[in-house]
């Protein structure tokens, strides 16, 4: 049989939210979620119906558009090409961006002094100019904290509880409401630590600060507690604004009433959308203070353009806010998002920023800058320099110097630093290799691809041949490189199993019964880009029989990592232990479910497509009831910020470039609460580009060390070259 590899596009497999179809009928039985080539016509769509006005700049895909709930983003490192135009606000309240924070907070106070240093600094050298202002503030900040000593500390993770006291365990006792309550909130010493920085940064007038301790330290009661004891020891109410992930609103809510239940807290999502919208717009318009301290989003409601997004927007922007509050703050790392953009055109008017974040460093320095710039944006603004260039991350001066200068303001313990008592961390690599049918599979793909490279070279001249960079279209790259990993993954997740004749039969029989609103032709098109699972899934919603007719248990079983799950996880599962599986893909949550199925063993499932409402109920449900052994989680929506202490071991079924997202991931059970030892199993399959991914993820947390951590040194210790997806390629496909 012809084995086909359908070119496919990477919108339709790194957007894997598998929208239905443009091309189904519109039928009171929708059919299941499948793969599609909708995107395209959404892009186009979403951007037609915006005047030219509104468009300031066109950019590329900013690769984190809805990160948090809907798993439509794309995969971290795919070099994806797609233009996209992001358009900023254009209505009657931007006026009132140009307060400044100076205005408000005594900033101007701190650093606004240019010396003659930096008036000699080179006009384009903006990074150093803004890290020479920062270090003023920052020695400030030290004399303040460490009094003469202060020469010799750089990180608050260093310092005494006792040196940097403004409040003590009692006052936040006063602060709290203890003495009426039954709940007693005793904080951590480390935890007293970060709300004496915050509240430390607070008086010194600086507009913004990032608390980037490590998952599961508490950020969020921390957080808490410091805008508790803004009401109480500075008589600031709020309105405070709170800007989190989809899944987190609430337990946001959730942590809000236990530790301060004396806030009013209005979650702004959904139904309580639709049912307050219309009286904060009246109040906000009339000029009257909101009626809660607290408003809880979340961040996609920065995200779109739509007439209900601006509306709520525009609330937003009229009201002053005391503290803007981000969590899963690496959200804002693209300082050209959209997101970024339309949640700054809120965030600049508000006394501080304040951003929460266990993985502030996710891929480059100058991702770390975007958020700096978020937090603090006159201090750390660059226009339209390409940060890109200047921050290079192979620059072991500038790491040097951010660290020691940013350490005032960015304040990061480790798990290993404060909490020895926390259980261990025991991190595993399973190398799984692939049988006989994948092997081929994946080795056909690559004999394909070969020769459309092959076919390409012929045509061009030799100085064009160093690399497939210059011989395959970037978006392509991605497309095969997307590819490779999806067999790599699965098989069933490529189109080799049903042939074209097969394809042909299934449309018209498909088509006979009006699943598809178009011509033949089309639906045997939409058909070839299926994968074998898509169309099996298709077959069994329209009970399609004859011909090859749905796949059997054993199709599930043919990738090498569910056999290694169908080993391991029973075997866990004697032993009591229960788990948690992250996939980056909706399509491989759907196999596992059918693998977990074939196992026999019992799970939740928690993705983008989950209703909000619904995702904390999952959450409780896993961690109360231990009948159930496995979650299955997407990543993206179920990766950040999710407290899943029930289980004990997690399985990263296929890794992120980014290793951060998957760092996430694994401390959703390794936090506090936790009792028992955790383990985390990567699944690698050998003789793929999966390893690949896995040397890179390795090579990025040493980039994370270097700038945020103590004692590595960024050139050393790290023995993998990072290699792009083109380099990669190049060599599978050219070698
Ligand atoms: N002092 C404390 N006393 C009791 N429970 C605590 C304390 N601090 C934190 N916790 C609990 O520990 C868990 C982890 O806290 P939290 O979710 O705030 O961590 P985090 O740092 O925000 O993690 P992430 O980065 O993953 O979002 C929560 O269940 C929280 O209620």
């Amino acid at each position: 049989m012809k084995r086909v590899f359908e070119e496919i596009s990477d919108d339709e497999w790194e957007n894997h939210s598998f929208k239905p179809s443009r091309v189904f009928n519109k039928n009171p039985n929708p059919p299941p979620p499948i793969e599609s080539f909708a995107f395209a016509s959404q892009t186009h769509s979403a951007l037609s119906d915006h005047s030219s006005d509104d468009c300031v700049e066109i950019q590329r895909l900013d690769h984190d558009s809805n990160l948090e709930d809907h798993d439509v983003e794309p995969e971290d490192a795919g070099p994806v090409n797609r233009a996209r135009r992001f358009i900023v606000d254009d209505d009657e309240d931007d006026e009132e961006e140009d307060v400044k924070d100076g205005d408000e907070t005594g900033f101007e106070e701190v650093f606004d002094v240019e010396s003659s240093e930096e008036e000699e600094l080179q006009e384009d050298d903006v990074v150093g100019k803004a890290l020479q202002k920062c270090a003023k503030i920052s020695a400030e900040l030290r004399k303040e904290l460490y009094g003469s000593s202060g020469a010799s500390c750089e990180r608050y993770a260093e310092v005494e509880a006792s040196s940097v006291r403004i409040v003590t365990q009692n006052d936040i006792d006063v602060a709290c409401g203890v003495v009426d309550s039954d709940f007693q909130p005793v904080l951590k010493p480390y935890q007293l630590v970060g709300v004496n920085f915050l509240l430390l940064l607070q008086r010194r007038g600086i507009g913004g600060a990032i608390l980037a301790d490590e998952m599961g330290l508490g950020k969020t009661i921390q957080a808490i507690t410091y805008l508790t004891l803004l009401k109480h020891l500075k008589n600031d109410p709020g309105p405070h604004l709170i800007v989190c992930p989809a899944s987190l609103l609430e337990n946001w809510e959730r942590e809000l009433k236990k530790w301060c239940p004396s806030f009013s807290v209005l979650q702004y999502h959904g139904a309580a959308r639709a049912a307050y919208s219309k009286e904060l717009s009246s109040l906000s318009k009339a000029g009257l203070p909101p009626p809660f301290n607290v408003l809880l989003v979340c961040y996609s409601l920065f995200e779109r353009h739509s007439v209900q997004q601006k509306d709520d927007r525009k609330i937003l922007k009229r009201w002053h806010w005391s503290c803007v509050l981000m969590d899963e703050a690496h959200a804002l790392k693209d300082k050209n998002s959209y997101r970024w953009k339309n949640l700054m055109s809120v965030a600049r008017n508000a006394k501080q920023r304040l951003m929460l974040t266990g993985t502030p460093l996710q891929n480059d320095l100058h991702e770390l800058w975007s958020m700096l710039e978020f937090m603090m944006p006159d201090l750390f603004a660059t226009e339209d320099v390409d940060l890109k260039k200047l921050l290079n991350a192979e620059d072991r001066e500038l790491i040097g110097r951010m660290k020691s200068i940013l350490g005032p303001f960015i304040l990061r313990r480790l798990k290993s630093d404060v909490m020895q008592q926390l259980v261990p961390k025991i991190q595993r690599v399973e190398y799984v290799i692939m049988e006989k049918q994948q092997e081929n599979a994946y080795k056909e793909a690559i004999e394909e691809y070969r020769a459309i490279s092959r076919a390409r070279i012929a045509k061009l001249s030799a100085s064009d041949l160093n690399n497939i960079v210059g011989i395959i279209p970037r978006r392509q790259i991605s497309n095969y490189f997307v590819q490779f990993r999806k067999i790599a993954n699965h098989p069933l997740l490529v189109r080799q199993i049903y042939d074209d004749d097969d394809v042909v039969r299934f449309a018209k029989r498909l088509h006979s019964m009006g699943v598809f609103e178009c011509t033949l032709d089309r639906v045997v098109a939409e058909l070839k880009n299926y994968s074998d699972f898509s169309i099996h899934q298709l077959l069994l919603r329209y009970e399609i029989t004859g011909g090859k007719g749905t796949l059997s248990d054993e199709h599930v079983m043919l990738s090498a990592k569910c056999q290694a799950l169908a080993e391991l996880l029973p075997s866990l599962k004697r032993s009591g232990h229960r788990v948690l599986i992250f996939s980056q893909w909706t399509s491989m949550l759907d196999i596992l479910e059918w693998t977990l199925d074939v196992i026999g063993v019992t799970y939740r499932r928690l993705d983008g497509s989950t209703q909000v409402t619904e995702r904390q109920n999952i959450v409780d449900d896993f961690n109360n009831d231990t009948s159930i052994f496995a979650c299955l989680l997407s990543t993206r929506a179920g990766g950040q910020g999710l407290n899943l202490t029930g289980a004990d071991t997690v399985v990263i079924h296929d890794m992120d470039f980014n290793p951060q997202i998957d760092r996430q991931a694994e401390d959703r059970c390794h936090r506090i609460g936790q009792t028992r030892p955790v383990t985390i199993y990567r699944l690698v399959t050998k003789g793929t580009v999966d390893e690949n991914v896995y040397e890179i993820a390795k090579r990025k947390l040493t980039l994370d060390a270097a700038v945020l951590e103590s004692g590595m040194d960024v050139g050393n210790g790290h023995d993998t070259s990072e290699k792009t997806m083109g380099q990669i390629l190049s060599s599978l496909l050219m070698g």
